[in-house]
């Protein structure tokens, strides 16, 4: 090959790479207003087990929330397990039920709780953080008095269910995890909380509800529940009646309407928004990279709760 050709090859090859490059750079660029706009901000990013059963969308969460630290924000985590505690109960040969979305809890089944959320779940998600970089710091409700939860039942179609060691947090105590940020350091929280009317005993808390009570403790500015559908569902299961918005109002009356898992995701929204929060989403964990589409883009994805009053719904 002649010189003259071989600078002609490498400037086409320059010229296409250059043109990646720009799109690169121009997708960068449009997250600019959101960098500014959302720098230093405490995000509460609550991960559901069903959205956390493939690895490679294991692996884009722990990119979107490291991405998150560095660009500035302060994303604090909080899992949930559900699909990781059937599946070790079923190893177990114990058995257990949801009554109105949440788990019926014996005490055998609280032992499996909280070995599989705090020992296996919050464990792997720690390590996928901290391969970029060692800030993760894995913590559960009972870690420096986080939570207080007391016992809750249910009502299902009129009846009063009770569902055994399960609470809903009714104190929270921050400190641990406002040192961590401090620190620069990424809180993992699992959601396991000492019972405050038992001295020694764990509830089995919902990791909806306590992402909400810690989103409204740390005045937060966003929540975001990840999941497995596109958003909420004014009609559910109508595909075309998916929510892009809705006030916290229209929410509450919502609720009679929405089934499983969906109602606690639905009041930990409805929750965090009346505590202050001013704005919760539920997006589609399926999504790869859902994080970062919802807070870094216009658009967002899946559904948001806002509070009733006209405020800034533009972020
Ligand atoms: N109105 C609704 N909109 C969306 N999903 C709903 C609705 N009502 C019930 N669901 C159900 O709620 C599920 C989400 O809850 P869940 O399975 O507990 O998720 P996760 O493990 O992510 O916490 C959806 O997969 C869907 O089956
Ligand atoms: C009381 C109650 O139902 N606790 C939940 C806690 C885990 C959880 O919330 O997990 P997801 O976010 O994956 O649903 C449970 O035992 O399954």
């Amino acid at each position: 090959m002649t010189q003259p050709q071989q600078q002609t090859l490498r400037g086409a090859i320059d010229a296409a790479s250059l043109r990646v490059a720009q799109q690169k750079a121009s997708t960068l660029v449009k997250a600019l207003p959101w960098l500014e706009h959302f720098r230093g901000a405490l995000v509460v990013v609550k991960y559901g087990g069903n959205a956390m059963t493939d690895d490679t969308l294991k692996a884009a969460f722990a990119e979107d929330i490291a991405f998150l630290r560095y660009a500035g924000l302060r994303p604090v985590v909080v899992h949930g397990g559900g699909p990781q505690i059937k599946s070790m109960l079923d190893r177990l040969g114990l058995e257990s039920e949801f009554r109105g979305g949440l788990r019926v809890t014996t005490p055998e089944v609280m032992d499996v709780v909280r070995m599989v959320l705090t020992g296996q779940v919050g464990r792997e998600l720690v390590g996928l953080l901290n391969q970029h970089g060692p800030v993760a710091v894995g913590l559960s409700g009972e870690d420096a008095g986080l939570f207080g939860a007391t016992r809750k039942g249910v009502t299902v179609d009129g009846e009063d269910h009770d569902l055994g060691l399960v609470g809903d947090v009714t104190e929270v105590t921050p400190g641990a995890v406002l040192d961590l940020l401090d620190a620069g350091r990424i809180p993992v929280v699992s959601t396991v909380a000492p019972d405050l009317d038992h001295e020694g005993q764990v509830l089995n808390v919902n990791a909806d509800t306590a992402a909400a009570a810690l989103a409204a403790a740390l005045g937060a500015r966003k929540l975001v529940v990840l999941t497995d559908v596109e958003g909420i569902y004014a009609d559910w299961p109508d595909r075309d009646s998916l929510l892009s918005q809705i006030r916290v109002s229209a929410a509450k009356e919502l609720l009679t309407r929405v089934e499983s898992g969906m109602i606690p995701k639905l009041e930990a929204c409805i929750r965090a928004v009346e505590s202050g929060v001013p704005q919760a989403h539920v997006v589609d964990g399926r999504q790869p990279h859902s994080v970062i589409l919802e807070i870094f883009t216009s658009e967002g994805i899946g559904t948001m709760v806002l509070p009733d009053q006209d405020g800034d719904d533009d972020e």
